[in-house]
């Protein structure tokens, strides 16, 4: 498949990042299966565990907007190996995007690694691994 027209989308979502901090650009692309795209970028905060990936907040931006079934996320960074997606971020998008749904980690020099969620994150914890304990 051509991602080329997401990548692009992801490109345009970086430009909006929030980076006083990091000056670290990141954007993020997720297509709905009714083929909206809603865009993410990495919004950052003086208190430094306040920041948002660009990854969440695409997920979260379409989930506000009562999206809930995904095609494809594409993430794009100048890294020198496509962007690799932070630990949380693998978490939420476990939770939030089917199993072998793509994702497609893209860098500024064009190079582009196409992943799932599983092999993202193996063996993530998920809702049907709650189990409620009485006190
Ligand atoms: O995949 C990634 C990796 C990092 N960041 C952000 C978080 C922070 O704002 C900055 C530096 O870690 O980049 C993302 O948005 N996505
Ligand atoms: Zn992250």
């Amino acid at each position: 498949m051509c991602y080329e027209t997401m990548i692009n989308e992801a490109k345009e979502a970086r430009k909006k990042a929030y980076t006083p901090y990091s000056k670290f650009k990141v954007g993020a692309a997720l297509k709905t299966k009714s083929g909206h795209v809603y865009h993410g970028c990495n919004v950052e905060n003086a208190a430094y565990s306040a920041c948002n990936c660009a990854e969440r907040s695409a997920i979260f931006s379409a989930y506000s907007n009562g999206e809930r079934e995904f095609e494809t996320l594409v993430v794009v960074a100048d890294t020198d190996r496509p962007v690799s997606p932070c630990g949380v971020c693998r978490q939420v998008i476990s939770e939030l995007c089917e199993p072998n749904m793509p994702i497609v980690l893209t860098n500024l020099n064009g190079d582009v690694m196409e992943t799932t969620v599983t092999d993202l994150l193996p063996g993530a914890f998920l809702a049907d691994d709650l189990k409620s304990e009485e006190d």
